[in-house]
């Protein structure tokens, strides 16, 4: 007897570790139509270069040769951490709940940059009455506010969307991202550390023995992905490794963000090889972890603009990019159609060109 995937919202761990055993892969046979048909349209073979890649893997993710992008979702996940009162941040922890404010009057970033490239927005505010611990003193979460937390993100992904890109807010997130990432891949604190928000030299120390001490205390979670997010992450980047997960089950195509979206992405792959393969990071952000980060897990930044901002919004210009990629693929004609002559692959004659 075959048992049924389980489905969000998860009952406890084990459910999603069962998912995670079964993971949807791409469709093949529409990732090799798509990549037949940018060789026909006229232009040379690859001069788009990844451009051609985007288009195809969105064809695979989404099942079809003729991929879409009209059905865009940004969702936004946003927690408060025990760790900032560590003087890891350059700014209040308050500011996490002014800025939920500011998303929903219209004013941030990321509400200009989703209503240019035709998502649309959710922001999810996870519990910020109640920071995460201090997991320089404590696990930052029980397994089930984790699990909570994981659902939370899970359950925010509709069906349909031609693509999902995740984001958060949160003050003092970019240590438990360092925390989280070198829990998962391993490495101290100095390596995984940057400025954020803005921290000077002092501040950057400060974070780098903040995550040493987490690290330390938490030692016994190694091995474990789960158990790492619950002891070094925080409840949104739960909810992002949730949501993308939950998109995974869904085969829908994911913008990853910056630093502290890849940290949360970063689990996947401890539960299931391949778990980030509907994945494409939008951006490499210029918190220098990222850089790392991204190597680690393989992944190639579409764009590097200097961008540290986070609420998702480096993977928001990135989808505009990923219009583009759309674009040619579906408008442009054929040789056949354009009655252009193809390419041999042999390259100019020579001889007869002289
Ligand atoms: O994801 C990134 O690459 C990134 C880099 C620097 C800052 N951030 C954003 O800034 C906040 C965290 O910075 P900090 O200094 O408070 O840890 C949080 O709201 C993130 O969205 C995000
Ligand atoms: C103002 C501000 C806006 C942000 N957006 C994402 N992270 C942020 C951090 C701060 C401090």
């Amino acid at each position: 007897m075959t048992h049924p995937q389980p489905l969000p919202p998860f009952t406890d761990w084990s459910a999603v570790r069962q998912a995670a055993a079964t993971l949807p892969t791409a469709d093949q046979a529409a990732g090799q139509a798509a990549r037949a048909r940018q060789n026909n349209l006229t232009k040379p073979p690859g001069s788009l270069g990844r451009l051609e890649d985007v288009a195809v893997w969105l064809a695979g993710w989404q099942g079809t040769d003729r991929p879409r992008l009209d059905t865009l979702r940004t969702v936004i996940f946003a927690g408060n951490h025990g760790v900032a009162t560590q003087g890891v941040s350059s700014f209040p922890p308050e500011v996490t709940k002014q800025m939920v404010a500011n998303f929903a009057a219209g004013g941030a970033a990321i509400n200009q940059l989703s209503r240019w490239a035709g998502a649309d927005l959710d922001v999810i505010p996870l519990d910020l009455d109640r920071p995460t611990a201090d997991f320089t003193q404590a696990p930052a979460m029980t397994a089930d506010e984790a699990l909570a937390a994981f659902n939370a993100g899970a359950t925010a992904v509709p069906d349909g969307l031609d693509a999902l890109v995740v984001g958060e807010m949160g003050i003092a997130n970019t240590t438990a991202a360092a925390a989280l990432a070198a829990g998962l891949l391993g490495g101290r604190g100095v390596d995984w550390v940057g400025p954020g928000t803005g921290l000077d030299r002092a501040g950057v120390n400060r974070k780098a023995e903040a995550v040493d001490r987490a690290l330390d205390r938490h030692r016994d979670a190694t091995g474990d992905p789960l158990a790492v997010m619950a002891c070094l992450g925080g409840r949104e980047l739960a909810a992002m490794a949730g949501a993308i997960f939950a998109a995974r089950l869904k085969r829908t195509p994911v913008v990853l963000d910056g630093f502290v979206a890849t940290a949360a992405a970063a689990v996947l792959p401890g539960l299931a090889a391949g778990a980030l393969d509907h994945c494409l990071a939008g951006h490499v952000s210029a918190e220098p972890g990222h850089r790392r980060l991204l190597d680690a897990l393989s992944l190639q930044p579409l764009l590097s603009l200097g961008m540290r901002l986070g609420e998702a919004s480096g993977a928001v210009v990135a989808l505009g990019l990923m219009g583009a990629a759309v674009a040619t693929h579906n408008g442009m004609a054929t040789f056949e159609e354009a009655r252009v002559a193809a390419g041999t692959g042999a390259g100019p004659d020579r001889e007869a060109a002289s």
